[in-house]
């Protein structure tokens, strides 16, 4: 089991943004979590990634209770275990493609002929091989969002966190951003986590998490 949350809160103040949350993940599933602007999606994502903790529960991913973790455990554990994925792609503009998907491999002090040949394997992967020199201003969104997808992937992370991860993208783009993260799910056997308001991409997940004011109510898996 790669995501366990027991009974998890956050409060800000006299906002429930996360009320008694439960759920568990495995390697090789694609859960979506979905709910209405506000609902708590960012929230949860947050704490389960170890950028957030809660108020009360307990998160255990990958074996690691992060609620109890120390500041330089959980950078740790966001090194070598989550990648994550954002809406507005975080990609660091004066850097091409190749050069953003290095930042964690230089961060995890990977010698450079190991970063050189991930890297192009990389952007193989997320269909950029012609694109490793372009900055991110000379690329499309959803080729943007390819970047920050093999960038969040390239320490080999088990699990992948994704929030509203098409959300700046055409519909078209962002299936195509969502079949992505369906394939790394069967080829990586990958747990992919993902906030979403987008209907039609919930249909490609193993599971949906509904989330109502904080609440969640598991939604059936939607049929084929
Ligand atoms: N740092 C914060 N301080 C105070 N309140 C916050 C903070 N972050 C979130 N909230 C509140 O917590 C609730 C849940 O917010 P959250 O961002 O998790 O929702 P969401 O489902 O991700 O929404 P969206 O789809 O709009 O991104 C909201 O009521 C929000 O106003």
């Amino acid at each position: 089991m790669i995501i366990s949350v027991s009974g998890v809160s956050r409060n800000y103040g006299d906002v429930e943004a996360v009320r008694d949350v439960s759920f568990t993940a495995n390697r090789g599933e694609l859960v979506a979590v979905r709910g209405r602007s506000g609902a708590g999606k960012t929230t949860l994502l947050n704490m389960v990634g170890g950028l957030d903790r809660p108020t009360s529960g307990q998160i255990v991913i990958d074996g690691h209770d992060v609620t109890a973790a120390s500041e330089r455990e959980l950078l740790d554990l966001r090194r070598t275990t989550i990648g994550f994925v954002f809406q507005s792609f975080g990609l660091i503009p004066i850097l091409s493609a190749a050069e953003n998907v290095s930042v964690p491999l230089r961060l995890n002090k990977q010698p450079a002929a190991v970063r050189e040949e991930r890297i192009s394997l990389l952007l193989e992967l997320v269909g950029l091989g012609g694109h490793a020199n372009q900055r991110p201003y000379e690329l499309s969104g959803g080729q943007q969002q390819r970047v920050a997808v093999a960038r969040a992937l390239a320490n080999d992370p088990p699990l992948l966190i994704a929030d509203e991860p098409t959300g700046q993208l055409d519909s078209e783009t962002g299936r195509s951003i969502m079949d992505l993260l369906r394939a790394l799910v069967a080829s990586r056997g990958m747990c992919v986590l993902v906030a979403t308001h987008d209907p039609t991409l919930i249909d490609l997940a193993d599971r949906v998490l509904t989330l109502r004011d904080g609440r969640l109510a598991e939604a059936p898996v939607p049929a084929l």
